[in-house]
């Protein structure tokens, strides 16, 4: 072997610069660090380095078929289409290596490959991880560039770096124009339209802007993206049309408006039908109730019916029924104070066979006759506070167990109660339940008394005139002072009293026309006995002399009439006097010119 080599030995070395050369190639392949063995193309190992020497134990002359047989066949491919190609995990023991396999030409013949191991543990750690990114790019540029929202993607000084077709489509612009340009910059020259990112990467914050452009309303909103050192580095812009789901908006409003106009119209046919039907409404106040109790009738809630006795409260509980979701099934009516106290737990929660003295058979109770349905508590002032207790129970759970009984069943009941006394001031005495009240009372709803709606009186005259002379085929019409009279009643029983006077009247009067004298006393001297009561108190002071208060009376009784009657005939008749007496008594005390 010789010492040095000369350069003439590069070109054509002797046998023992060859030898030397062969140490240098040799020392050269095992510096490399990785495992390399080459083979000819019958597979019979030419080189092996020390790595694959020491840790696969192979040496020149082994057959790789033999040792490697994996390695082998795609050796054998290589030499046919002289391609290099990765073998991932070749195995030899524990150790894994990924092998690169590479011809071996001599002219324009392969006469061998050259195999480069590379461990691969890590490697294939790390190609799973690359694998993987991979794939997750892949599924990110999917979701980006399918997504109906506009997508732009900078870096942390607002070069774009990438651009989904909606956003390309919504700013009319094409990517190839824009990526990796910056975007403050196409902002200037007009070819974007976009004040948010460079917002985003100053103040490090998400900005929103709403954009029109072209009649379409859009979103944009700029959002910083940091990484674990809180620097920013990317801004995602997007892009949000939402032109159409404004649209969309406004057509529900205007389909709600609609619904909420049709709604109305139903509700005043349905209070028009009510009107004209069965209840006799003319005042602003019992119309406004009216229109109350269609729309509570809708609801399942309970409804506390007050007013004082006549005002119509049942017949207001009746309306809710018509009108509500409940309409075909029962509606039982209970009046609290009609039946003995002794009673009424039996009628209300029902009684089993035996139960107590005279309970010959089972008898379901109203709660029971009404399931499904409506229970009306009308008086229910007048429950007895042992009652109160046992429907109050159900109320809260609306389960109820007969008399005697052990079973306990539910019930699905709408309660609708009345009462003309003020329960509040009940409650404040002890003497109803302030639990119950406040179950009752969900929705009150006040019907007013007749004086409070003066308006509905004519017309409820006329109603029942007409209701009555249908009846008896009598065909009755009132005088205009009797209207008058009729008018100016307070009427304490409101309109039942109204009711009875007409059909009194009806039946009563001989003549066709109802006049004055045909009206009970009680109208007639309605007014009067209002001027006595406070004249009495109000008039006659200690030391006036009995003629001079009577006097006053007499002239205050004079006047109110004079605003009551038409005419001193009328006011005569009403009195019980002559109208030359009214004549008279009117010069004396100077009411003659009024
Ligand atoms: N607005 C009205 N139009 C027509 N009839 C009415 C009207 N209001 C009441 N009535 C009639 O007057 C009568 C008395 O009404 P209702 O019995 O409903 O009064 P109430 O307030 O329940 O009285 P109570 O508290 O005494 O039970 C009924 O015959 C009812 O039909």
């Amino acid at each position: 072997m010789v010492n040095e080599l000369k350069p003439s030995d590069f070109q054509n070395p002797s046998p023992g610069a060859q030898q030397h050369l062969n140490v240098f190639h040799k020392a050269q392949l095992d510096a490399i660090g990785e495992g390399i063995l080459s083979i000819n193309n019958s597979g019979i190992v030419v080189l092996a380095d020390k790595i694959i020497r020491e840790a696969l134990g192979i040496f020149p002359g082994d057959d790789l078929a033999e040792v490697l047989p994996k390695l082998y066949s795609e050796a054998k491919l290589t030499f046919k289409d002289l391609r290099r190609r990765f073998v991932a995990s070749v195995r030899k023991g524990d150790l894994a290596f990924l092998v690169m396999i590479s011809p071996i030409q001599l002219g324009v013949d392969t006469v061998g490959a050259i195999c480069v191991f590379v461990e691969n543990s890590d490697l294939e750690k790390m190609t799973r991880q690359m694998r993987s990114y991979q794939e997750l790019n892949k599924e990110l540029v999917a979701l980006i560039n399918s997504s109906h929202e506009g997508l732009c993607i900078t870096d942390a000084k607002g070069k774009i770096l990438r651009l989904n077709p909606t956003a390309e489509r919504l700013n009319d612009i094409r990517s190839e124009d824009v990526i990796g340009k910056n975007i403050q910059q196409l902002v200037k020259n007009g070819l974007f339209e976009d004040s948010v990112t460079a917002k985003a990467i100053e103040k490090r914050e998400i900005v929103n802007l709403l954009r029109t452009k072209n009649g379409r309303k859009i979103i944009i909103t700029a959002t910083p993206v940091f990484d674990d050192d809180i620097e920013l580095i990317r801004v995602v812009v997007s892009y949000r049309d939402v032109t159409e789901i404004d649209r969309l908006q406004s057509e529900l409003e205007k389909k709600e408006a609609l619904k909420d106009q049709f709604q109305h119209h139903i509700t005043e046919i349905q209070q028009e039908e009510v009107l004209s039907d069965s209840i006799v409404a003319k005042s602003q106040c019992m119309v406004n109730v009216l229109k109350q109790t269609i729309k509570l009738s809708k609801v399942d809630s309970s409804v506390l019916i007050l007013g004082e006795s006549g005002v119509g409260k049942g017949l207001f509980a009746d309306l809710i029924q018509q009108n509500s979701a409940r309409s075909q099934k029962p509606m039982i009516k209970i009046n609290c104070g009609a039946i003995p106290e002794s009673l009424i737990e039996a009628e209300l929660f029902g009684h089993e066979k035996g139960a107590f003295t005279g309970a010959d058979s089972a008898k379901p109770g109203y709660l029971e006759m009404a399931d499904g349905g409506i229970l009306f508590l009308d008086e229910i002032a007048e429950l007895p506070l042992s009652s109160q207790v046992k429907l109050l129970r159900f109320l809260e759970d609306g389960h109820s167990t007969r008399i005697g009984g052990t079973k306990s069943s539910k019930f699905n009941i709408r309660i609708l109660a009345a009462t003309h006394r003020n329960l509040e001031e009940m409650v404040e005495q002890g003497k109803f339940r302030l639990d119950l009240f406040y179950r009752l009372n969900v929705i009150p709803l006040r019907v007013p008394p007749l004086r409070d709606r003066k308006e509905c009186i004519l017309p409820l005259l006329y109603n029942f005139i007409n209701h009555f002379g249908k009846k008896d085929g009598i065909n009755k019409r009132l005088s205009r002072t009797a209207i008058d009279a009729l008018l100016s009643y307070s009427y304490p029983g409101n309109v039942r009293e109204l009711m009875n006077i007409c059909e009194r009247l009806v039946v009563m009067t001989e003549s066709e026309t109802i006049d004055l004298n045909d009206l009970p006393f009680k109208v007639v001297n309605n007014n009067i006995a209002e001027i006595n009561e406070t004249s009495i108190t109000g008039n006659w002071s200690r030391g006036m002399t009995l003629q001079h208060a009577l006097d006053n009376m007499e002239k205050a009784i004079l006047t109110k009439s004079l605003t009551l009657f038409d005419n001193q005939k009328n006011i005569a008749s009403s009195l019980g006097v002559n109208p030359s007496t009214i004549s008279r008594k009117l010069i004396k005390y100077n009411l003659d010119k009024i």
